[in-house]
C-alpha cells in the first residue's frame, strides 16, 4: 500500500492535494503539515499545525494508556493467571497488574511516535515538537509563546545548552521580566505523571524482578536506581541514531588495482552526489557475462537465483529463499561437472569484485562476502506505458530506512553488518530497470545507473545510500548482487565450501602456499595475476564457455 502511494506520488500531473489521506492519525498530518510550512519558511503558517500536532499527540498518548486497563490487560492477566495456576498471593496480583499497566502506558509514548506502518519511533518525539514550536514562535516575534515553549524543554532536558541560551535571548528581548511565564502546564503535568510511573517500574524491575524499557532518553538520573544505570547506559549506547553516519574516505590503493585489471572508473562519489559511491566498467568480459547468464537461466523456482519483478518485488531485505544463505556456486560445484565450470566463474568474479570492493572502500581493513545473489527480473505482461512502479522498492541494504523521517535503523530485520553493497550487471537487452539512488526520502533521485555487461556499483550498505530499481518494462535484467562485510564471523561459508570442491588435482600445493597469505589479504594481489578472465574473441577463446 505504501509504495502504492509512494508510486502514485511520483506520477507527472499528481499533486499532493490530490490525495485525502483517511488512514494518517491526526497528530503526523498536522506534524508533517508544520514540518513542510517550516521547511518552506513560513513560519506564521506552519504554527497552528504544530501546535495542533502536540495537542493531538498528548490526545493520542491519553487514549493509548486508557487502553492499558482494558479488556485486553484483564484477559493477559486472566490468562497467566490460569498458566500460573494463582500462585501468587492477594499483594502479588495487585502488584503485578499495575506493573502491566505501567509498562504498557509507558509503552505509549512509542506508539504515539511511531508512524502507522513503520517499526520505530521517531526518538524524543515530543521535545522535539517543542523546539520548533518555540523556533516557530519566536520567529513570528511571539515571545512570551516562545519562552513558554522552550521552557518546556528544559522540563525534559535542564541542562541543553541550546534551550539555555534560546531562553536567555528571549528573555533579553523581552525586557522585563515576566513572573507568571513558565513551562506549559500540558507539558508540565504530562511529565510529573511520567516521572511517578517511572519511579514504580524501576523499583519493580530493581526488587520485583520485573522488566521495564524506559522509551524516553531524558528521564534523569535521579530516578534510576543506582544498581540498574550502568547497565542501562551500555543498551542507551547501542541505540543506532547514537551513531555518526560513515564519512567519505580518500581513495587510496586505487589507481593500480585500475590499471593493473584494465578496470575503467566511469562515475566516482561525487559524479554519482554520494557520499561513498562508485561505477566501475570492464569487470567481466562479453564471454563471461554470457557465461553467468546462462547459469541464470538454469533457475529453479523459489529459489534465490531468479525472482520475477513485477510490481514490488519482495521485500527489500533478502530472506534468503534457501533455508540459509547459500552462495549460488555451491549448488553448482556440488551439481557436477558442468555446473563445476559455472561454479569456477562465479567465484572468479565474486572474488574480483570483493577485491575491488575493499581496494576502493576499504584498503585499510578486508572485507569478506558475506552473501552473494544471482538474480534476474523480467517484464511482467501487458501494458508497459506510463508505468511508474518499481521493480525493486527503495531500501537500503544494511538498515531499516523511514522515509519520512530520513532515519536509517541499523536493526533487524536489516541485515546490519553489510558494510558494502556491489551490483555486477550482466546484460543491457531490455528495457527500464535502470538502477537509481534517492535522498532520504525515498523520492528524490539523486542518481541514475544503466546496467550494462562488465559494469559494477558499488556503494556503502547504509542510510547514505537508499536505492531502487525501476520496472523492468521488456526482456529480462540479470545481475550478480554481492554484499560485503567486515565482520569475519558472517563471511559467507559456502564461497569457502564451493572453493574447496572445485580445488583440481595439483592446485593443493600452490593453495597451500596461498594460505600463507591471508586469502582475503588487505593488499591483494593484483586481481588480474590470480583471477583469470574468459577472453573474447580478439584474446584467448572464451575458456568457460567452451568447457560449458
Ligand atoms: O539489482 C539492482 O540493481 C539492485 C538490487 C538491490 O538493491 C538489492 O538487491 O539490494
Ligand atoms: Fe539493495
Amino acid at each position: 500500500m505504501r509504495e502504492d502511494m509512494a508510486k502514485y506520488r511520483r506520477m507527472s500531473r499528481v499533486r499532493p492535494q490530490s490525495f485525502r489521506d483517511l488512514e494518517t492519525p491526526p497528530h503526523w498530518a498536522a506534524y508533517d503539515d508544520g514540518l513542510e510550512l517550516l521547511g518552506r519558511q513560513e513560519a506564521g503558517q506552519a504554527l497552528p499545525r504544530l501546535e495542533e500536532a502536540l495537542q493531538e499527540s498528548l490526545a493520542q498518548m491519553e487514549s493509548c494508556r486508557a487502553g492499558c486497563e482494558g479488556p485486553e490487560e484483564q484477559q493477559r492477566e486472566e490468562e497467566e493467571e490460569e498458566g500460573a495456576g494463582s500462585q501468587g498471593g492477594l499483594y502479588e496480583t495487585i502488584a503485578g497488574h499495575w506493573i502491566r499497566v505501567l509498562q504498557c502506558r509507558q509503552r505509549c509514548v512509542g506508539d504515539t511516535a511511531t508512524r502507522p506502518g513503520r517499526s520505530f519511533p521517531v526518538p524524543d518525539f515530543l521535545p522535539s515538537q517543542l523546539r520548533r514550536l518555540h523556533e516557530a514562535h519566536a520567529q513570528v516575534g511571539n515571545l512570551s509563546q516562545a519562552m513558554e515553549n522552550v521552557l518546556s524543554v528544559l522540563l525534559f532536558y535542564p541542562e541543553d545548552e541550546a534551550a539555555k541560551k534560546a531562553l536567555n535571548q528571549y528573555q533579553a528581548q523581552l525586557g522585563e521580566p515576566r513572573p507568571g511565564l513558565g513551562p506549559r502546564e500540558d507539558i508540565r503535568r504530562f511529565i510529573l505523571r511520567s516521572l511517578g510511573e517511572k519511579r514504580h517500574l524501576y523499583y519493580a524491575m530493581e526488587h520485583l524482578g520485573a522488566s521495564f524499557k524506559d522509551p524516553d532518553p531524558w528521564t534523569p538520573a535521579a530516578v534510576i536506581p543506582e544498581a540498574l544505570r550502568e547497565k542501562l547506559r551500555e543498551d542507551q549506547e547501542k541505540r543506532p541514531w547514537d551513531h555518526e553516519p560513515p564519512q567519505p574516505k580518500p581513495l587510496t590503493h586505487w589507481k593500480d588495482v585500475l590499471l593493473l585489471e584494465g578496470v575503467t572508473l566511469t562515475q566516482d562519489a561525487r559524479q554519482l552526489n554520494g557520499s561513498e559511491r562508485v561505477v566501475l566498467d570492464g569487470l567481466l568480459t562479453p564471454a563471461e557475462c554470457g557465461v553467468l547468464l546462462q547459469l541464470a537461466k538454469v533457475r529453479r523456482p523459489g529459489s534465490r537465483w531468479d525472482r520475477r519483478a513485477g510490481a514490488g518485488a519482495g521485500p527489500p531485505f533478502h530472506r534468503p529463499l534457501l533455508s540459509r544463505p547459500s552462495f549460488p556456486g555451491l549448488q553448482l560445484a556440488q551439481a557436477g561437472s558442468v555446473g563445476s565450470q559455472g561454479a569456477k566463474l562465479l567465484l572468479e568474479v565474486s572474488e574480483r569484485v570483493r577485491t575491488l570492493t575493499q581496494a576502493y572502500f576499504s584498503p585499510e581493513r578486508p572485507l569478506h562476502l558475506s552473501f552473494t545473489h544471482l538474480v534476474c527480473r523480467s517484464a511482467i505482461e501487458g501494458e508497459q506505458d506510463q508505468r511508474m512502479d518499481l521493480s525493486h522498492p527503495v531500501h537500503a541494504d544494511n538498515c531499516v530506512l523511514d522515509p519520512d523521517t530520513g532515519d536509517c535503523w541499523r536493526e533487524p530485520p536489516a541485515y546490519t553488518y553489510r558494510d558494502y553493497s556491489g551490483l555486477l550487471y550482466l546484460n543491457d537487452d531490455f528495457h527500464g530497470g535502470d538502477l537509481f539512488f534517492t535522498e532520504p526520502n525515498a523520492l528524490t533521485v539523486t542518481a541514475q545507473v544503466r546496467p550494462r555487461c562488465g559494469r559494477l556499483v558499488a556503494f556503502s550498505s547504509g542510510g547514505e545510500n537508499p536505492h531502487g530499481v525501476w520496472a523492468v518494462t521488456r526482456g529480462r535484467r540479470c545481475a550478480l548482487a554481492l554484499w560485503h562485510t567486515w565482520a569475519p564471523e558472517h563471511r559467507e561459508q559456502e564461497w569457502t565450501e564451493a572453493k574447496e570442491l572445485l580445488k583440481e588435482p595439483g592446485e593443493e600445493e600452490e593453495e597451500e602456499e596461498e594460505e600463507e597469505m591471508p586469502s582475503r589479504d588487505p593488499s591483494p594481489e593484483p586481481p588480474s595475476r590470480r583471477l583469470p578472465r574468459v577472453q573474447d574473441k580478439a584474446g584467448k577463446p572464451p575458456r568457460v564457455r567452451e568447457e560449458l
